[in-house]
């Protein structure tokens, strides 16, 4: 039997992929196997030693100690690309009420009173004061060509507005995917000098913090509208907060209010709503779901953030995998002590990624765990799991 803790709530057609017969999921698991989780912070969590892998339904991990689980050779799996749509869809929202005018309009409508006649004057003699731009022909800066923002690209860019796209890191697939329209800035300085709108989808880590800068905001055209729906800390808010009051800025659209940021009338400010569709709810929970179950049962890594991708049929002997430090030798040692206990390999599998490897062997029969005890003490191995044959 798997234990999985849950520390947020996982949509039931995602936890439906893990059989009741073998799995036993619970918010209060207190050995669990493997850890589901949306924003749930887990800085601050002891996490348990039994901790095998770690399962984010959505896409950005800065809420999960990362590094740490790699030194402990537990993959942190994400959804890549499951939420992405949604996102797509409430920044269109917010740049539409930032141009539009359309929550302080909204407001006024609901003050009205009296008979229709009135209503209807009122409404023709208020909507003055509402008037707001188009997007259409505006320029609007992508800052993160990834699953949301080569969405949203392509999505602003069939709406009419000029788009401009930053990705240093952009991905081959990506790039075909992109609308020949979008054009490349060359420098982050370079989009902001010529956006009427910016959109930030990049992860917030160290390099990506306060990129909207006083100095970028102010090289924008006049009234333009920053839309951060990926991460706080991604925006310098005072500077967008002196921007708004100076009328540099129209609007600021953030999915990730702060204090400061609440009761601004030209902050847009949504509860971290981006990814809260059904459907985005829905896709996470099973992309995740299935790639913890793959991990758990065949030791398959997918999708994960820290490991390198590897996947390999199951042979019909045993399975052991290791998590282990990408340096010089350590295939050769994990042969030789399989070697030295007697064991012949079927298929062996090797993959890095950065500082750590991940190695999937297929032996020939079944295994005496006992055997198996050397490969823990190879200098630099994180993690070993022994996987009876199917
Ligand atoms: N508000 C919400 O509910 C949601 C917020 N998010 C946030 O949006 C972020 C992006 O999500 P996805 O597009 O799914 O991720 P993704 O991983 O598909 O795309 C991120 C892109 O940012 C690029 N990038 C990284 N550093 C960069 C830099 N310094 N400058 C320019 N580009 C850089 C990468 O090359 C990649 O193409 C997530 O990390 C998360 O923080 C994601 C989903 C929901
Ligand atoms: O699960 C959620 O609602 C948060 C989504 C999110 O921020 C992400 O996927 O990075």
């Amino acid at each position: 039997m798997y234990r999985i803790l849950t520390l947020n709530n996982i949509s039931v057609k995602g936890l439906s992929r893990l059989p009741r017969e073998s799995y036993e999921i619970s918010s209060e698991s207190s050995q669990p196997d493997a850890v589901l989780l949306r924003s749930f912070k887990m800085h601050e969590m002891e996490i348990p030693e039994t901790v095998k892998a770690i399962g984010r339904a959505g896409a950005g991990v800065n809420n999960i100690p990362v590094d740490k689980m790699s030194e402990r050779g537990v993959p942190v799996f994400n959804a890549p690309g499951a939420n992405a749509n949604a996102v797509k869809e409430l920044v269109l929202a917010g740049l539409l009420m930032a141009s539009r005018n359309i929550f302080p309009a909204m407001q006024f409508a609901q003050t009205l009173e009296g008979d229709d006649a009135t209503i209807s004057t009122a409404v023709e003699s208020g909507k003055k004061n509402y008037v707001g731009r188009e997007i259409h022909s505006k320029t609007l800066g992508v800052i993160g060509l990834g699953a949301i923002g080569l969405r949203v690209a392509n999505a602003a860019s069939a709406l009419g507005m000029k788009v401009v796209g930053y990705d240093p890191l952009i991905s081959v697939e990506n790039a075909w995917r992109l609308s020949r329209n979008i054009e490349q800035a060359v420098s982050l300085d370079h989009l902001f000098s010529q956006c009427d709108a910016v959109t930030v989808h990049v992860p917030l880590i160290e390099p990506t913090k306060g990129l909207v800068s006083k100095e970028r905001i102010e090289s924008m055209n006049d009234g333009a509208v920053i839309v951060n729906l990926a991460r706080g800390g991604i925006c310098d808010d005072e500077a967008v907060l002196a921007a708004l009051d100076s009328g540099k800025l129209s609007g600021y659209v953030i999915d990730f209010p702060n204090g400061a940021l609440l009761n601004h009338p030209k902050v847009i400010s949504f509860p971290h709503l981006g990814a809260s569709t059904g459907e985005a709810e829905e896709n996470c929970a099973i992309m995740v779901a299935d790639q913890i179950k793959e991990f758990l049962e065949d030791g398959i890594v997918r999708n994960s953030v820290n490991f390198p991708e590897v996947v390999a049929p199951r042979g019909s002997g045993d399975r052991v995998t290791l998590a282990h430090k990408n340096v010089p030798n350590m295939v050769g040692q994990i042969s030789t002590a399989l070697a030295n206990a007697g064991l012949n390999i079927a298929e062996l599998v090797n993959k890095s990624r950065g500082d750590y490897a991940y190695t999937i062997i297929d032996l020939d029969g079944s295994v005496d765990p006992a055997a198996l005890e050397p490969l823990s003490s190879i200098e630099g191995i994180l993690a070993v799991r022994h996987l009876t044959g199917k």
